[in-house]
Parts: structure tokens; C-alpha cells; sequence
């Protein structure tokens, strides 16, 4: 019989791009690859784009960043695939959220550690969060394929690696499978937009992200794409209204820093089971070799 003891979780969203939430007080969780991938699941766990460890970075058990604090929280950040990544801008959003809710923090702004770095969070007067997401790196130029048709794009980092494709209709591109890309330039995968101006205040963009797969919305993916717009309108300080699949967000990109403004939403709080939970702790032996 299943008892419902296991570890807390929240499940939450920023413009649809989704996570489970786990909070990791004491350090304590083992959040291995099979664990997340069966998190993430949508029909054999609770489904998500993401998962988000809520740790103390003191706890962390690994090298942080030099300008995290140790007393600052940790934004443990796992694809759905399991992999890890350095930085989720829509993540953090809904990470401080909770922090918020939990009374783990008081109000004003708040420092993130992530693995690209401190992130300071801010929640708004109007609910909405905004999050320095630091300087958006420009790397050069290189080229993406979809549906055997290669399209340029820009590479720009923002702690994880884009390409941004400034093109035109979105509707017509399949990102039902991994666009094409330069895997000597990206050995560890990259997050691909595609990006449709829409005027001089909004553009348009999807996402096929690293880990994911399509998702309704990326952050990071949100200011690496206004950075290239801005640069291709030949401006260096420039702000759009980002429309993706999941609603809106705002950015503004800086020769020094660039911020994301958006919504950060819990929408369900419970208790993993404990048998589920103990059962994907080894990892499986497989005929196939591939773990499920
Ligand atoms: N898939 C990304 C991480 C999540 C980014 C996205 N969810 C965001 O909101 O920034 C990567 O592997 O770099």
C-alpha cells in the first residue's frame, strides 16, 4: 500500500513553462537523473518542463560560483530529461514565488544562487516577478536546420547557450524534433529560437529547448532573443514585449545587465509517495541500456 509521506512538492509555471517544485531544506534530497525524468513524465509522474531543488547553497555539495552566497538559496535546476543546466529564467521566477509563499524570504530583492551565478529577484506590486538575468553574451554567428532547411543564427549566452534565428512566419516550423546545430560549437546541446518582429515593441518567439523539447516559454531563451533583435536594430540599450505560447513577458537588454519581468504562478502543493519515490532510487538494470 502506497503512504503518501514522501518528499513535499509544488507544481508551478511561468508563462507555461512548467516545474515541480522540491523543497530541500537540509540538503538531503537525491535528486538523480531517474528521479527527475519520472517527475517530469506527464503520464507516469506529475509532468513538468523542469525540476527546481529549493537547497540552501551552503548545502549544494558541489563548487558554487564564486558570488553566490552560502547563505542564499539555491536554484537546483534539472531539465526534463534529467540533465542539468546552469540557469532557467522562467524557473527562478516561480522559485522565488515560493520562497515568497513559504516565508522563507521577506519582501524586497531577493539574491538566487544558480550555477550561472547570483540572480536577484524582485516580486513586483503588480505579482509579476523580474530577475537580473546578468549581461547576454553575443558568441558570433553559426546556422540552424529544420526540416532539412538551414537557417543563420546568433549564438548568445546567458549562463546557458542559445541560438536565436531572427526569421519570419513561426507557425509553419515542425520543432517536433531537435533542430540541427554545430556540435563542435555546442558539445553540451543549446536552446534554439525562432524569432518574428512584430513592431518596434514586440517580437514573437518558440522554443525548442535544450533537455525539454518544445516548451511554451523560456526565459532565458525570451532575453537572448530580445538581445538579438536589439543588436540587429543596431541599438545597444533596447526593451520588447516578448509574446510565447504561454503569455507575455517583458525584457530589457543593457550593454551591462538585462532584466525579465513576468508571472510566476503555484498552482498545487502535496506529498511525493514514499514507495514511488524509494523505487526510482537505483538505477534500473536494462535490456535496451537505456534507463527509463
Ligand atoms: N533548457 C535550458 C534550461 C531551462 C531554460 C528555460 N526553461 C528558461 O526559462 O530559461 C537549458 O538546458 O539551458
Amino acid at each position: 500500500m502506497q503512504s503518501y509521506a514522501g518528499p513535499e512538492f509544488l507544481k508551478g509555471h511561468g508563462t507555461e513553462n512548467d516545474f515541480v517544485v522540491l523543497p530541500d531544506p537540509r540538503g538531503e534530497l537525491e535528486l538523480t537523473a531517474r528521479r527527475v525524468r519520472a517527475l517530469c513524465d506527464r503520464r507516469r509522474g506529475l509532468g513538468a518542463d523542469g525540476v527546481l531543488r529549493v537547497v540552501p547553497s551552503g548545502l549544494l555539495g558541489e563548487q558554487l560560483p564564486a558570488d553566490v552566497p552560502a547563505d542564499a538559496w539555491f536554484m537546483d535546476y534539472r531539465n526534463a530529461d534529467g540533465s542539468v543546466a546552469e540557469m532557467c529564467g522562467n524557473g527562478v521566477r516561480v522559485f522565488a514565488r515560493y520562497l515568497f509563499d513559504a516565508g522563507l524570504v521577506s519582501t524586497g530583492s531577493v539574491p538566487v544562487g544558480t550555477r550561472a551565478g547570483v540572480r536577484t529577484v524582485v516580486v513586483e506590486p503588480d505579482g509579476r516577478v523580474t530577475v537580473d538575468m546578468g549581461a547576454s553574451a553575443v558568441r558570433g554567428h553559426s546556422s540552424v536546420t529544420v526540416a532539412g532547411y538551414a537557417m543563420s543564427a546568433l549564438s548568445v549566452d546567458l549562463g546557458n547557450p542559445h541560438l536565436v534565428c531572427l526569421t519570419g512566419e513561426l507557425s509553419e516550423l515542425d520543432l517536433s524534433v531537435q533542430p540541427g546545430y554545430d556540435p563542435d560549437l555546442f558539445p553540451d546541446g543549446v536552446n534554439i529560437e525562432f524569432v518574428e518582429v512584430l513592431d518596434e515593441e514586440r517580437i514573437r518567439m518558440r522554443v525548442h529547448e535544450r533537455g525539454v523539447g518544445e516548451t511554451r516559454s523560456c526565459g532565458t531563451g525570451t532575453v537572448a532573443a530580445t538581445a538579438a533583435v536589439v543588436r540587429a536594430a543596431g541599438e545597444e540599450d533596447g526593451s520588447r514585449f516578448v509574446h510565447v505560447q504561454g503569455g507575455v513577458v517583458e525584457v530589457r537588454v543593457t550593454p551591462v545587465t538585462s532584466t525579465l519581468t513576468g508571472p510566476a504562478e503555484l498552482v498545487a502543493r502535496g506529498r511525493l509517495g514514499s514507495e514511488w519515490w524509494s523505487s526510482l532510487e537505483a538505477e534500473p538494470l536494462t535490456v535496451s541500456g537505456v534507463s527509463p
